[in-house]
């Protein structure tokens, strides 16, 4: 009775690890740690509210043998604590500008939670005076130290670092259009979750895309595309899709002034980056949903559902057929979207 209530919650459990009955861990599609190939991941801002729980969970994932921990204070002691782990990876904390050369020679992916979250009232661009500024100077230093690493961004506002990254790239001679992403899995797993619960379906099958960008309106679940299907009514999709895009929001006035999203975003993170490894290595049909450089529609950066291979994007995938309800948000989220993606543009331009 024991084992039958265990195999069930365990059939349940999260998207990023398949837990056995005997309680050991492996990733979904993935290699045994044996089998997997040499991968360096570096986290930036690994100190921080996203960084530790992040570092926590890449630590826990076999395809990674090598985890650099950097932040400006504080990652010694992160690295000393999650190396005492008993999993794969060898991990090293490395402080201050002097040593990001150390924590990035070598990197397959570089994820950057690095800067200031919102507090209540604030929107995500207005975090863009602080965070532009540490996205330019963090992406100087991968162009320098690992140009050919796959670029997860996380730091807000996404809708402008990732341009602002793919200027800085441009400049230094690196860019590659398939290997800079903007981490957008949070949605997708808010949509999930949300679909789940309203649709009365068991959360571990649900599947949502989420397209557009990364902050209110320019967030589009597509529920239209949902699946299990579940026929909600347009008032409960409407509803839907405005927690969606306010999801960042609840968490922001829940913590009432202590940051935002840390814990779902490592988790969120955590999926992307696992994904990413399984498309290096070789692992076939990886799909996740990422802010990347698109011709899906008229803008130059656009979040839709990316296959992921060898080199980082293999495929940009399109829209696919929308409800009347989102043909309507597609068309309303583009100025915003727009003028984030040109802002981002012009300060990584003129500064
Ligand atoms: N993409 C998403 O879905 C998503 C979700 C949640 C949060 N975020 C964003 O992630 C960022 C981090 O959020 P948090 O809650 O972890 O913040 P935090 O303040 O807890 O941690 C940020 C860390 O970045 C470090 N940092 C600052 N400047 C740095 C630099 N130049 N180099 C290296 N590290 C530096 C800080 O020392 C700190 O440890 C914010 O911008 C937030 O808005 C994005
Ligand atoms: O909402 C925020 O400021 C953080 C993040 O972008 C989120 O969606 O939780």
């Amino acid at each position: 009775m024991r084992t039958a209530m265990l195999r069930s919650v365990v059939k349940r459990s999260s998207t990023l690890f398949d837990a056995q009955p005997s309680s050991s861990y492996v990733v979904r599609r993935g290699f045994s740690s044996e089998s997997a190939p040499e991968r360096k991941v570096a986290i930036l801002g690994a100190a921080g509210g996203i960084g530790q729980p992040l570092a926590l969970l890449m630590k826990l994932n076999p395809l990674v043998s090598k985890l650099a921990l950097y932040d400006i204070a504080g990652t010694p002691g992160v690295a000393a604590d999650v190396s005492h782990i008993n999993t794969r990876s060898e991990v090293s904390g490395y402080a201050g500008e002097e040593q990001i050369g150390q924590a990035l020679e070598g990197a397959d992916i570089v994820i950057i939670p690095a800067g200031v979250p919102r507090k209540p009232g604030m929107t995500r661009d207005d975090l863009f005076n602080i965070n532009a500024g540490i996205v330019k100077s963090l992406c100087t230093a991968i162009s320098k130290y690992c140009p050919h690493a796959l670029v997860n961004m996380i730091s807000n506002p996404v809708n402008s670092t990732v341009p602002i990254a793919s200027e800085v790239f441009k400049k230094a001679g690196t860019y590659d259009e398939k290997k800079l992403f903007g981490v957008t899995t949070l949605d997708v797993v808010r949509a999930k979750t949300f679909y789940a619960g309203k649709a009365k379906v068991n959360v571990a099958d649900v599947n949502v895309p989420v397209v557009g960008g990364h902050a209110g309106i320019t967030i589009l679940p597509l529920f239209s595309q949902a699946t299990p299907k579940a026929n909600l009514p347009d008032d409960e999709i409407k509803a839907l899709t405005k927690r969606t895009q306010d999801g960042g929001t609840e968490v922001v006035e829940a913590k009432a002034g202590k940051g935002s999203a840390t814990l779902s975003m490592a988790y969120a993170g955590a999926i992307f980056a696992d994904a990413c490894l399984k498309g290096l290595n070789g692992v076939p049909d990886v799909v996740e949903c990422s802010f990347v450089q698109s011709s899906v529609t008229e803008l130059p950066f656009f979040a839709s559902k990316v296959k992921l291979g060898k080199n980082g994007v293999e495929e940009v995938l399109g829209l696919g057929p929308l409800s009347d309800f989102e043909k309507e948000g597609l068309e309303a989220l583009k100025p915003e979207l727009k003028s984030s993606i040109e802002k981002g543009i012009k300060f990584a331009n003129q500064s």
